[in-house]
């Protein structure tokens, strides 16, 4: 994909969520694996802007979407021994809201249009819609 290897460039797009930027009690391992996508997006993003790679890599962070995936809270099989949390979680998407995937995909078509965007993190929730992460001095990379 990227240029300086025979490609034509491109977007890269990693899904994350807002457990990769928040501890997620009732879901540690899951919320790890969040962080992880964050942290290899904004680090894979700053060496193609060094290598010149013309390809681009962002990440999305939603807040709870209505997709089959929300199931799986009901599901023990799923859970394990976090199923007796799984009330505290439906208390949370109450809290929080269930985002329609529509807006998910706005955000994602928005940063595939927006040339300048490189290891960004965007936020999509019920009560700000799109944003994004703001990262301080010491902890960007530059890109
Ligand atoms: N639904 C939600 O509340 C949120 C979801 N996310 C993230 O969004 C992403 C998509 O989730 P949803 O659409 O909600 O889930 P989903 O369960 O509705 O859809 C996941 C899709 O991935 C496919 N899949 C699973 N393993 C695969 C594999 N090894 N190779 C190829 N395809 C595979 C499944 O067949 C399914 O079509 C996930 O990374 C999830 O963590 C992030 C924040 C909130
Ligand atoms: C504020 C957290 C938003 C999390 C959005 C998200 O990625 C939800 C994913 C759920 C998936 O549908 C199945 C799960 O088990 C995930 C639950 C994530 C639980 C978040 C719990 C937050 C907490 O413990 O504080």
């Amino acid at each position: 994909m990227r240029k300086n290897n025979g490609g034509h460039g491109g977007v890269i797009i990693n899904i994350s969520s807002l457990a990769g930027l928040t501890p997620a009690a009732y879901q540690p391992v899951y919320s790890a694996s969040k962080h992880g996508v964050i942290g290899f997006t904004r680090s894979i993003a700053a060496l193609a802007s060094i290598g010149n790679y013309g390809v681009r890599i962002n990440s999305v962070c939603p807040a709870f979407v209505d997709t089959p995936l929300l199931e799986s809270i009901e599901k023990e099989e799923n859970m394990g021994e976090l199923f007796k949390y799984k009330d505290r979680i439906k208390d949370m998407m109450k809290c929080y809201g269930v985002l329609d995937p529509s807006l998910i995909a706005k955000g994602m078509i928005d940063l595939i249009e927006d040339d300048a965007s490189n290891g960004a993190v965007m936020k999509i929730t019920t009560s700000r819609g799109i944003h994004f992460e703001e990262f301080g001095v010491q902890q960007k990379t530059k890109i």
